[in-house]
């Protein structure tokens, strides 16, 4: 179906989007300009309108920037005669009537849902694949014609195209080439937790991606002021993925990982499987209000001391009475001491009146309790009865003492608890964080102020002045609510954007999470993104066969049944769309073999020549597949290789020696030298797996010997001299 009038025809109409949203460029840029020329002029109200628009508008041209590749891809063709043009975002004539369909808007679903069998009117599909602004080719889907086509691959020629292309350091969106069974789960609604199940290379990062991008669009009002939270397994990996939404235009996702939810800490340690399952057990959460209890203590007896010669007694019954008094303020244990402080003065001031024979409303009162307040045994045993303690120093103490660990968590075994016992000068590991991050919501901050309280009255306090400022000048009716431009004053206070300024409060409550890879999180990990999140929306994309984590799951509804009840929707994805076919079925024999929780998996496509395995001599194999590593770098001139190795450190000194040759065009390097852990969720073109019987008898042996084996898009070269595991050859 590519006659040169049909291929004129498209370009033409691919030459009139291009056309359109040059103009829109050129409109906003000038606003921009007569924004930025006004210069740093008048009062401050004028200053900071001004510097809003110029935001909002940087914004909207950065935007309009990122959609220039693939602007327009395909085109549905309807029985009635008309026909519909779906491209990376909407666009208008000049007489508003839409030209071009923003592939997330219900026009444009049936590019991706429309079959033969369910053809919701469309007679055909048309894949339209461009480089640059040039047309490159056509491709129909003719839905009339076809019957049976279950299981069929939509724009086969398109998806072939890009699953074949050589890989960068940065994943790619796949907007134009989605699948049914990936799109259906990208337009799923928005409330509930929607657990997405699938194997290597299903797309399940894609997928979520472009799921936060399609619940942005379709529910723009309700998240864009609370924003997504995206929680990645590493930072190597929110590195790999970072170019994805700016490419659907969506800015308004934090990316974090598990570690990076408390902003201040680096986890640097690694626990032991047996403490990073006795940490990730839910059942920290009694305990860690058992831990912040015991800091609020009545003393074994009363305590008797003397003011201005005035015998006087901390009384037992007082600070059990204050004690329970400042518990039911249900403010964190920091904040509440106040109370209880306050409390405890006002009975030893009593005291001290009547001691005095003053009235107890006397004029000397403020004074007395002022003196109480600094008196050295009232300050020492109010103290130990309140005592203000940060959430470091609460969890350090946990597993420094002993009896302070067997106190607050008696759930524990003897040899749980010793896994757990370390010195306080030891670091944090990612088993901690959901601790500490417990133990700050109980605690608050150790000097008392509220930060979330500041932190909402400062949001109410822009919002406020943004609405004063739109009624004063009528400047952004139409354009801007005053919550988006109060967003825009924050950020031209330096504040940061939206995305910076939650990723950095701890108290944010985000409308939406989404959690990749997300069989590794422990149930306290879970529940610390419960907070973040209480209307319980997520995207939860994983796969239990690789879970490596001793505190990950292998069951979806064990694991999180409790937390969202029937509010809980499970999908599958099960064709692999990155690893050849041969390699794919190799590393599903030997997950069955090792006894993992496998899903079904079926590969999109076959490579001829995708799979090598090397035998080599004891004490050689680390050094062939460096070698095997340079001859496939010199043998092709794109593309990215890894070499997976439970030894990275001793390839060093080679990769330093050689780095030139792995050198890409653009000066990146080609080729990472890695653990399994360490390519979790990442691909590569070619994939040098080390040893794969050390990866297997290793710590998280079976899953991480799936997860190498799966990373390669074009070739998997085996290299061993141990034998190698089951399930190899069958
Ligand atoms: N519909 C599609 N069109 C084009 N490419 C796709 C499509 N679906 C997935 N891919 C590609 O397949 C590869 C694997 O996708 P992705 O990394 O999302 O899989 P995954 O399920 O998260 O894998 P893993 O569990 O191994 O981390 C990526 O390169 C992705 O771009």
């Amino acid at each position: 179906m590519s006659d040169v009038t049909e291929f004129d025809r498209e370009q033409r109409a691919i030459d009139r989007f291009y056309e359109r949203l040059d103009h829109l460029r050129l409109t906003l840029r000038d606003k921009l300009a007569q924004v930025r020329r006004a210069g740093p002029s008048g009062s401050p109200q004028n200053r900071s309108e001004r510097d809003a628009f110029a935001t909002m508008y940087e914004d909207r041209v950065a935007h309009l920037e990122s959609v220039e590749e693939r602007l327009c891809f395909g085109r549905l063709d309807f029985d009635s005669g008309d026909s519909r043009y779906v491209g990376r975002i909407g666009l208008t004539d000049e007489g508003h009537h839409t030209i071009l369909t923003d592939w997330r808007a219900p026009a444009a679903e049936p590019f991706y849902q429309a079959t033969a069998e369910q053809r919701d009117g469309v007679w055909r599909r048309r894949h339209l694949l461009t480089s640059s602004r040039k047309l490159t080719g056509i491709e129909d889907d003719l839905l009339d014609l076809e019957r049976e086509d279950d299981g069929k691959l939509a724009g086969e020629g398109a998806l072939m195209a890009a699953l074949a292309r050589g890989r960068t350091e940065k994943m790619r969106d796949i907007v134009s080439t989605i699948q049914r069974e990936q799109d259906r789960i990208i337009r799923s609604p928005l409330a509930g937790a929607l657990v997405v199940q699938g194997g290597p290379g299903t797309g399940k990062t894609a997928v979520a991606l472009h799921r936060a991008a399609y619940l942005l669009y379709a529910h723009r009002s309700r998240l864009e002021r609370s924003g997504v939270l995206l929680v990645g397994p590493s930072r190597t990996f929110l590195r790999y993925i970072d170019q994805v939404l700016p490419s659907l235009g969506e800015t308004g996702v934090v990316s974090t990982t598990i570690a990076g939810l408390i902003p201040h800490l680096r986890a640097t340690e690694t626990d032991s499987p047996l403490a990073a399952e006795a940490k990730g057990s839910r059942q920290w959460v009694k305990a860690i209000e058992r831990a912040v209890r015991a800091r609020q203590r009545v003393p074994e007896v009363d305590v008797p001391f003397d003011l201005d010669g005035h015998g006087l007694v901390i009384r037992r019954g007082d600070v059990s009475d204050a004690i329970a008094r400042a518990r039911r303020t249900h403010r964190p244990h920091n904040e509440a001491r106040e109370s209880f402080v306050r409390d405890m003065l006002r009975r030893l001031t009593d005291q001290y009146l009547l001691a005095t024979g003053q009235d107890l409303d006397s004029d000397f009162r403020s004074l007395a309790t002022e003196d109480l307040r600094s008196h050295p045994t009232v300050r020492r045993e109010l103290n130990l009865a309140w005592f203000p303690i940060s959430a470091e120093r609460l969890i350090k103490d946990l597993f420094a003492k002993p009896h302070r660990l067997a106190e607050a968590a008696p759930f524990l075994s003897p040899r749980q608890r010793e896994a757990l016992l370390r010195p306080t000068s030891a670091g944090w590991s990612i088993g901690d964080i959901p601790l500490l991050d417990e133990a700050l919501d109980l605690l608050g901050p150790i000097d008392g102020s509220t930060e979330r309280d500041e932190t909402e009255r400062g949001r109410a306090a822009e919002v406020k002045y943004a609405r004063q400022v739109l009624e004063s000048s009528g400047a952004g009716a139409g354009i801007v609510d005053a919550e988006t431009l109060a967003e825009r004053f924050a950020e031209s206070r330096g504040g940061g954007d939206l995305a910076e300024r939650a990723a950095h409060d701890r108290s944010w409550v985000y409308g939406h999470v989404v959690v990749d890879e997300a069989q590794e999180l422990s149930e306290m990990a879970w529940h610390s993104l419960a907070r973040r999140c209480p209307t319980r929306s997520f995207t939860i994309v994983g796969d239990v066969a690789q879970a490596s984590s001793a505190a990950g799951t292998r069951d979806w509804r064990a694991r999180l049944g409790a937390m969202f009840g029937r509010h809980l929707h499970l999908e599958s994805l099960t064709v692999n769309y990155r690893t050849p076919r041969l390699v794919s079925d190799l590393a599903m024999s030997v997950a069955r073999h090792a006894g993992l929780p496998v899903s079904p998996l079926t590969s999109a496509r076959d490579v001829p020549d995708c799979l090598e395995i090397q035998r080599t001599s004891r004490g050689a194999s680390l050094s062939v597949a460096l070698d095997s590593a340079l001859t496939e770098a010199n043998s092709r001139s794109e593309g990215t290789i890894a070499i997976v190795t439970l030894e990275p450190e001793l390839a060093a000194p080679w990769l330093a020696a050689h780095a030139d040759e792995f050198t890409a065009r653009d000066g990146k390097q080609r080729l990472t030298i890695a653990t399994p852990g360490q390519v979790k969720g990442l691909e590569f073109d070619v994939v040098v797996v080390h040893e794969p019987a050390r990866i297997l008898s290793a710590g998280n042996g079976a899953a991480d010997l799936f997860v190498a084996l799966s990373r390669p898009t074009q070739r998997l070269i085996v290299v061993h001299s141990d034998p190698l595991p089951r399930g190899f050859s069958q």
